[in-house]
């Protein structure tokens, strides 16, 4: 097998629905799912370049494998359920500093999963059905108001890229990092993962080229020129 170019990680508390994001993107389905124990990865080929995709633990006690799973990540997509804030906010307390062993320009991904759950904010500002909603012709809706808003993982973005000390400026927009999905309905699924894509590619050739420039040449390198040694010349 290929070694991958480049590597992806999904990390995120229990339950949030990172197996069911990664079984929607390269299995277009929507399975029954265990909870995750370790880890396990997808490849994907995206143009010529060969991409892994860690799917991680949520519980608590695989804790410490996260940051094992981040060593040398180009792209990490942190996922929260957008009817559990407490899922946000784990984001930063428990997770983030599992991605101290990712790369130095590692890129960060905020997914709110689970919207197809919620109803939609009117431009009022209150809560109206959203479109994939409950069953025509049913008076009882299973929507709740979202809890978590996009703003929040916005905000969460642009906290992290302070940690991280990188320039705001340097990085895609928090508008562009930020995303809500529903895996079950498949809504912005695609746009996540291809758009990581599409930002680790031109990261991976940059390294390559880094990398060969610091290859040196034996062949080309000019030895001294030899001399006879000997006591009489
Ligand atoms: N309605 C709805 N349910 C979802 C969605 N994504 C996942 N689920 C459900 O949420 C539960 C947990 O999903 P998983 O994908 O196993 O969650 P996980 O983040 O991988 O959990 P761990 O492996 O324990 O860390 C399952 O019952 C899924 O069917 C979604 O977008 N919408
Ligand atoms: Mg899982």
């Amino acid at each position: 097998m290929r070694k991958p170019d480049g590597k992806i990680v999904l990390l995120g508390d229990m339950n949030v629905g990172k197996t069911s994001l990664l079984q929607r993107y390269m299995e277009r389905r929507f399975p029954d799912t265990v909870s995750t124990v370790g880890g396990a990865f997808y490849l994907k080929q995206w143009r010529s370049f060969n991409i892994s995709i860690w799917d991680t633990a949520g519980r608590e006690q695989f804790h410490g494998l996260g940051s094992l799973y981040c060593r040398g990540a180009a792209a990490i997509i942190l996922t929260y359920d957008v009817n559990h804030p407490q899922s946000l906010f784990e984001l930063e307390d428990r997770f983030l500093g599992l991605t101290e062993t990712a790369n130095n320009d590692c890129l960060f991904a905020i997914v709110g999963n689970k919207v197809d759950l919620t109803m939609e904010r009117d431009t009022e500002g209150g809560e109206k059905e959203g479109p994939a909603s409950g069953k025509v012709g049913s008076c009882v809706s299973t929507k709740v108001p979202k809890q978590v808003q996009p703003e929040d993982a916005v905000a969460l973005y642009r906290k992290i890229l302070k940690y991280k000390m990188l320039d705001e400026r340097e990085m895609p927009a928090a508008e562009q990092m930020c995303f809500e999905t529903s895996a079950k309905t498949g809504h912005n699924v695609d746009l996540l993962f291809e758009t990581l894509f599409d930002l680790v590619v031109p990261m991976i050739t940059r390294q390559r080229a880094e990398e060969s420039d610091q290859i040196v040449d034996i062949a080309s390198c000019k030895t001294p020129k030899q001399t006879r040694s000997g006591c009489c010349a």
